[in-house]
């Protein structure tokens, strides 16, 4: 079964494609899970060995009752990557995701090749972030679905993929609102700024022109001035830039990791 044991919870993860290319790990956001990456899959497996992880809280791994933080969310995907028996990989996270790979290029920098931070930030308003928590513990999913779902697509892209922004809806809706909390309390109490410039491997920062919860300014810049020989290119996207611009998200990695 592919799931293992890390800290008290079980972390689910897949690999994909031929074992003999080069490995990538796949994070997803907060408020979605390993499928956030299924419309990119088809190019990103031609040239990678695809391991995806449901961030704890999230899709079919565990729930636990209780604030996260970035460091363990970091050792749930060192725990997948030793399962799947990946000694060191390139690591793309969207937003949290991003989050996560970082404390993971920070926590075990020997695990991670490169780096591509999608949608991302190494600062997110904490006051925000408190009330979000706050929220969805009082009132569960719906009361954040719709402050969510207004950050995650572009209205354009809802109206011309009801299809997608209504599997999106879904799971956000059903998911267990204490998987939503405990990441968005990592989200809350992170503390990646002050080290950004110990990152020490090559690093893409993609930012969607049409994101509202972590744009280019504000939040991209910052990752990009901070790690050394930070590479950037914007996509026309909002924040679920794997759904909302697949393919060039893919053709941006493929051609930033290329050997
Ligand atoms: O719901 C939002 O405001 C966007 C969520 C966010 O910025 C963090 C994430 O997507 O992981």
């Amino acid at each position: 079964m592919p799931f293992v044991r890390s800290q008290g919870a079980n972390i689910y993860w897949k690999v994909e494609g031929d074992p003999q290319k080069r490995p990538l790990v796949l994070l997803n956001s907060i408020g979605t899970d390993m499928d956030l990456w299924a419309e990119a899959l088809v190019p990103l497996r031609r040239e990678f060995s695809l391991l995806r992880i449901d961030t704890r809280g999230h899709g079919a791994s565990d729930v636990s009752m209780c604030d996260y933080e970035l460091a363990l969310l970091a050792a749930d995907v060192r725990a997948a990557m030793d399962a799947a028996d990946v000694r060191a990989g390139a690591i793309a996270g969207v937003s949290l995701g991003g989050m996560i790979a970082m404390q993971l290029a920070l926590d075990v920098p020997g695990r991670v090749t490169s780096l591509v931070l999608v949608c991302t930030s190494s600062t997110m308003d904490r006051f925000a972030w408190t009330a979000r928590v706050d929220k969805v513990r009082a009132e569960g999913m719906a009361g954040i679905a719709d402050l969510a779902m207004s950050r995650f697509l572009s209205p354009d892209f809802a109206a011309e993929r009801p299809d997608v922004a209504a599997t999106v809806l879904r799971g956000l809706l059903n998911m267990d609102p204490a998987g939503y909390a405990g990441c968005a309390a990592a989200i809350r109490d992170m503390n990646l700024a002050a080290r950004l410039a110990n990152i020490q491997v090559p690093t893409l920062t993609v930012t969607g022109r049409k994101d509202s919860s972590t744009p280019h300014d504000g939040h991209g810049e910052h990752l990009i001035a901070a790690i050394d020989g930070a590479v950037h290119v914007a996509l026309d996207a909002a924040h679920l830039a794997p759904l909302e611009a697949p393919d060039d998200l893919a053709a941006a990695i493929i051609d930033f990791l290329k050997p």
